[in-house]
């Protein structure tokens, strides 16, 4: 029922203990029934567990993603190793300095301006007026606010809000930074000024706990992931394997009772993973140059690994524009290939003869299905290429169009 701050370099930096959280839902909702339902509440409200038994270490210097499906527990156990929300039963301990992103606008006062924010925000974080003072040009700048920082921080957007409280909290010099979705809310510029300084902060040895629905940031950016459902941990391990079981629909569906480990074990066991090692774009000649020219052989190959085996499995491949529109787009079974039991690595291969791109940027997604069709990896814009188009025309395709004009009747 604490949560703990500890200071020994031995222990992990987050230990969770058998930590259950129970919420108290009341059934009648409508002030009429709540009304007459008057001293009879107790009948009218139901315990809820959001976390039930969790227990975890984690250990410094990791980057650990907390996934599942709706309503599984994951921001509430953020929440509760964050120390923001107490646990029904079981312990939190915790070390060193923290920082945390939760939902969107949470330690921020409405009415305040921004600038007054960040000194409540860094101040609720453990840095004193002189230390914020001297990091707020470098938040202020990071955040990309400018003149906006002394407006009341209910007039903000969304985008304006996260830009601020990420700035904030990665200027607090954390130990331990806790990451709840808010990173899909900015717009794509800021997401990868976010993500760039989470890399950086993996590189320094600082830990990070992520929750996000985006599977292939925890694949890209985790070196373990913990899989929740119905407020039970059902897998923690390797975050492909995670992302896996969670594709597989398997969290959707488990019952998470006094059964679960042999359901688990069951159910684990026809879980198909497989993983997307590598995915390259390449010209006639095998190689992969900066830019390709418009009528270019281009060949787009794909590393698999499948660790158990498959009876069956297909690739499928989208190259969008950069505003994520599809361009093209196959699957080996729509290519009219069929493809036979594997087991081990494997190399895919889609072959684009003169392909007519216009010029531009493309993205690259590929995506590894199963025996049945079901997805159970893909790599979101995994790759890239550029394509220079010397014709006269411009947009995604490059067509053989000519002019001519009749002038007169
Ligand atoms: N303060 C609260 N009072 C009552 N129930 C709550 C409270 N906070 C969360 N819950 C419930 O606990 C469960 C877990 O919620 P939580 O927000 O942790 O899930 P989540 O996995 O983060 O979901 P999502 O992916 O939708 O964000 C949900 O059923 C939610 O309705």
């Amino acid at each position: 029922m604490t949560t703990t701050i500890t200071t020994s370099s031995e222990v992990p930096i987050v230990r969770v203990n058998d930590v259950s959280k129970r919420f108290i839902i009341r059934k009648d909702n409508s002030v009429k029934e709540r009304l007459l339902n008057f001293g009879h509440a107790n009948r009218f409200k139901e315990d809820f567990f959001a976390l039930k038994h969790i227990d975890l270490q984690i250990d410094a210097g990791t980057t650990i993603g907390l996934i599942g499906p709706n309503g599984s527990g994951k921001s509430t156990l953020l929440k509760a190793i964050g120390g923001i929300i107490q646990p029904t039963t079981g312990s939190v301990q915790r070390r060193g300095q923290m920082a945390a992103l939760l939902e969107l606008g949470a330690g921020f006062h409405p009415d305040l301006t921004g600038r007054e924010n960040v000194y409540l925000n860094a101040s609720v974080m453990g840095l004193s007026r002189v230390q914020t003072e001297s990091h707020f040009e470098e938040i202020l700048e990071f955040s990309g606010i400018g003149e906006f920082i002394d407006t009341q921080v209910k007039f903000y957007s969304s985008g304006m809000y996260v830009r601020l409280a990420f700035a904030v909290a990665v200027h607090v010099d954390p130990d331990l930074l806790l990451v709840d979705e808010v990173l899909a809310v900015g717009d794509e510029a800021f997401q990868k000024k976010c993500l760039d300084k989470i890399r950086a902060f993996q590189d320094e040895g600082r830990t990070i706990v992520l929750v996000s629905h985006t599977l292939s940031q925890i694949t890209s950016m985790c070196s373990r992931a913990i899989v929740l459902a119905r407020g039970s941990v059902v897998f923690d391990g390797d975050p492909y394997d995670a992302v896996s079981i969670l594709r597989s629909g398997f969290a959707t569906t488990i019952e998470a009772d006094a059964h679960k480990d042999d359901r688990l074990r069951a159910a684990l066991a026809n879980v198909e993973l497989g993983r997307i090692k590598g995915v390259r774009v390449m010209n006639g000649q095998g190689l992969s140059p900066k830019s390709f020219d418009t009528g270019d052989d281009i060949a787009i190959e794909v590393d698999v690994e499948v660790p158990k085996r498959l009876e069956a499995w297909s690739v499928g491949l989208h190259i969008n524009n950069p505003l994520g529109q599809l361009v093209t787009g196959a699957t080996s079974t729509s290519l009219d290939v069929g493809l036979g039991a594997l087991q081990g690595p494997a190399v895919a291969r889609f072959l684009l003869p003169k392909a007519p791109f216009g010029s531009g940027e493309y993205g690259v997604t590929v995506a590894l299905m199963g025996s049945h069709g079901q997805e159970i990896a893909r790599a979101a814009d995994a790759a890239t290429f550029s394509v220079s188009n010397h014709g006269g025309t411009w947009g995604p395709l490059r067509t053989a169009m000519t002019f001519e004009s009749r002038v007169g009747a």
